[in-house]
């Protein structure tokens, strides 16, 4: 058991730090994932004196002037754990404002390594399951991190089923078959009676596939059959609480940082930002691309996922800017 209870990103939203039109230099700190045989996930605790001390971190550390990120985690695992590695895929970029500080921790897996994990800087040590990770308190550019480990990089948010309920049934039985883990059920124009029976059957393809599920707005109806919410924007401002028990998820659509600042005091699982590149849906609104994107993304610490116009080859560049994935319709909606 770790000796802290679970970090609560609600309480830890309550710092937002340096506003993000005061932008002081970006720190680069570059982090492994090391797994042993069994998958678990070494994490190595901050020591006493230090910034962040007690939290859990993977580890890393900062670049050297003129490092490259390979060098940096190569040197720092050296150092810190007596191993030598072979550096692996980039997982996600989180770019994260602390309140004296902003960093850019940049997490890659290890592929291999050889030696004998010791905490040579007196630091304790951790084999993780990756289940159990979110239990451990960590630093806020972290909680993206565990997300990308543990959670889909993909959010299927539904096209409106139009005059063929069979077939839209039949279109999402396809996305999960293709691997969709997490669904958003949105058909803000269908007649409520209506939604609700193909809400009912839309859970059930989910549930068999083993998908999270979560309906857009309707706080009544999620409650009612026992799944996640996805909150608009326009609700947020109108909640003090989540509204769903802790084991059901909730998400929610923001476009501002005052919108994502209060997904995070409220308790939200997720956010979707967008729109990343201009759509259909929003004609009229000007496109936050990826570095107004990563702009949002370092005043939270919530898992988001980015919005507009993004396919499944832009989930690379997405984890680059910070973001858990792509939340999508057209693009993941396979008709
Ligand atoms: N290695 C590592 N650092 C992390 C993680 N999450 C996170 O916020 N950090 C922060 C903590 C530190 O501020 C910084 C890494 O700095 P460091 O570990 O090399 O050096 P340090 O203790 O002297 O850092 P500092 O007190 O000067 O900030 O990144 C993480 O998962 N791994």
């Amino acid at each position: 058991m770790p000796p802290f209870a679970p970090v609560n990103p609600a309480t830890s939203s309550q710092e937002p730090a340096i506003a993000v039109s005061q932008p002081a230099p970006m720190i680069e700190v570059v982090a492994g994932v090391i797994r042993d045989l069994r998958g678990r996930i070494l994490l190595a605790r901050r020591t006493e004196g230090r910034d962040l001390a007690g939290l859990w971190e993977f580890p890393g550390g900062k670049h050297e002037v003129d490092e490259s990120a390979e060098a940096a985690l190569t040197r720092e695992l050296r150092e810190e754990l007596g191993i030598e590695i072979e550096i692996g895929a980039p997982l996600i970029r989180v770019p994260q404002a602390y309140p004296h500080k902003r960093l850019c921790l940049d997490v890659h897996v290890v592929q291999a390594w050889r030696g004998t994990v010791r905490g040579l800087e007196g630091q304790a040590l951790a084999w993780v399951p990756p289940h159990k990770l979110a239990d451990y308190p960590m630093p806020p550019a972290d909680i993206p991190v565990v997300a990308a480990l543990t959670q889909p990089d993909r959010y299927l948010v539904t096209p409106e089923p139009g005059d063929d309920d069979n077939l839209w049934l039949a279109v999402l039985e396809r996305a999960l078959a293709n691997g969709i883990r997490r669904v958003q059920l949105r058909a803000p124009a269908c007649e409520p009676q209506r939604w609700r029976l193909l809400v009912t059957q839309a859970i059930a393809r989910c549930r068999e596939a083993g998908a999270q599920v979560l309906v857009n707005a309707d706080i009544e109806l999620a409650q009612s059959l026992g799944v996640g919410l996805h909150l608009r924007a326009s609700q947020l401002a109108g909640l003090t609480k989540r509204s769903l028990p802790d084991g059901e998820m909730v998400g929610a659509s923001c476009h501002t940082l005052e919108e994502l600042l209060a997904a995070q005091a409220i308790g939200c699982d997720f956010a979707v930002v967008g729109a990343i590149r201009p759509t259909a849906s929003h004609p009229g609104t000007a496109p936050l691309g990826w570095e107004g994107f990563a702009g949002l993304r370092e005043a939270v610490s919530l898992p988001i996922y980015a919005i507009g116009g993004l396919v499944p080859d832009d989930i690379g560049e997405a984890r680059h800017h910070g973001a858990q994935g792509i939340a999508a319709i057209r693009g993941l909606w396979p008709d």
